[in-house]
């Protein structure tokens, strides 16, 4: 033998390949770790994800994640299915229009019950499995929004929504010093209107709202489909990205949930926030995937942007 030879080439083993991958992973992560280190991110949590244990528990692990690589989230959860379900075994009737709850007194306490006394706690619960950072508040907390009553028009005709409200005023000072004091915001979309009379506010708004407030680099809301559908309910195109004016357009032609949704988008773009993304928590880990990919996940509005379109990636269930 001479002395440059190296021996016979080994086979790389299965185990120090997966590290290597790993590793190719972690390094891959590092333009979005310094593109968003100490920068706010309002997720809005909803839909499936909400629903399915496992897909919560990812859920948690998601926004742990971001909170401990230095970005600084913030969640505003939603919880109509879980609100319905208890007005229901409650027998009290309530309808959506315009992809809102038509809120009486009555219902109204129930939303509170529900919004603030159950999922809130529970989501507290989930993230601070991780490490006790996570603090739940609602929109009456430190005055964190005033609400109005909600105008809405549907089909050309003003309807009442009873005590729907939409945030009017935000004074972010309680999630400022929470977010300073590295905790994870939780809040709830209850809100009292200058009377003290609380009203029901839809999640997506409200997240936009705060998002606006805070100052954050990006609204992104969880929903149970892969994004805003061009066609709805035929198309199997996703709209991939869109400007503001052309979401602006589309805005009347749109149904049910996707209309606060894409509003909310459209009003925290306008109101100087980046970008808002709409996301499939039908997705485990769609938070991380959506943050730390580039490749399209979901639809994302932006402030300008010509419409890009791509194939559906599953079906709506
Ligand atoms: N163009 C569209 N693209 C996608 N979903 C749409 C569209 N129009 C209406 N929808 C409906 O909106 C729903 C999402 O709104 P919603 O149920 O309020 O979501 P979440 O509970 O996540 O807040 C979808 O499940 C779908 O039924
Ligand atoms: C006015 C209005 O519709 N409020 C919603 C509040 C909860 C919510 O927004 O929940 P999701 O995000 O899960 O839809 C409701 O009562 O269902």
């Amino acid at each position: 033998m001479t002395g440059t030879e190296t021996g016979p080439v080994t086979e790389v083993p299965a185990h120090w390949k997966r590290k290597t991958e790993k590793a190719a992973i972690l390094a891959d992560a590092l333009p979005w770790l310094m593109k968003y280190h100490g920068k706010v991110i309002v997720v809005k949590y909803g839909g499936n994800a909400m629903v399915d244990d496992e897909l919560k528990r990812a859920f948690a692990e998601d926004v742990m994640f971001l909170r401990y690589a230095g970005f600084r989230p913030v969640v505003v959860h939603g919880g109509g299915p879980q609100i319905s379900t208890m007005l229901d075994r409650l027998d009290i009737a309530s309808e959506f229009r315009g992809g809102l709850r038509v809120t009486t007194p009555e219902a109204m306490d129930i939303v509170r019950m529900v919004l603030v006394g159950q999922v809130g706690r529970e989501l507290v619960g989930l993230l601070n499995a991780h490490g006790p950072v996570a603090v739940g508040l609602s929109g009456e907390d430190a005055g964190l929004f005033t609400a109005v009553p909600t105008r809405a028009v549907v089909d050309g005709e003003e309807v009442d929504l009873g005590l729907v409200g939409e945030v009017s005023e935000v004074r972010p000072e309680a999630v400022l010093d929470l977010i300073e004091a590295g905790r994870v915001p939780v809040v709830s979309s209850v809100a009292p209107d200058a009377d003290g009379q609380v009203h029901n506010v839809n999640a997506d708004t409200a997240a936009a709202a705060l998002a606006v407030a805070l100052g954050a680099e990006k609204l992104l809301v969880l929903t149970d489909v892969e994004g805003l559908y061009r066609d709805w309910p035929h198309s199997d195109d996703v709209i991939g990205e869109i400007g503001v004016d052309a979401l602006e357009a589309l805005m009347p032609s749109l149904a049910s949930g996707m209309v606060p949704k894409m509003g909310a988008c459209l009003a925290a773009v306008r109101g100087g926030v980046p970008r808002a993304t709409v996301v499939d928590g039908r997705e485990p880990h769609a938070v991380l995937l959506e943050i730390f990919t580039d490749e399209g996940v979901g639809t994302q509005v932006l402030p300008e942007a010509e419409t890009v379109v791509r194939t559906a990636l599953r079906r709506p269930s």
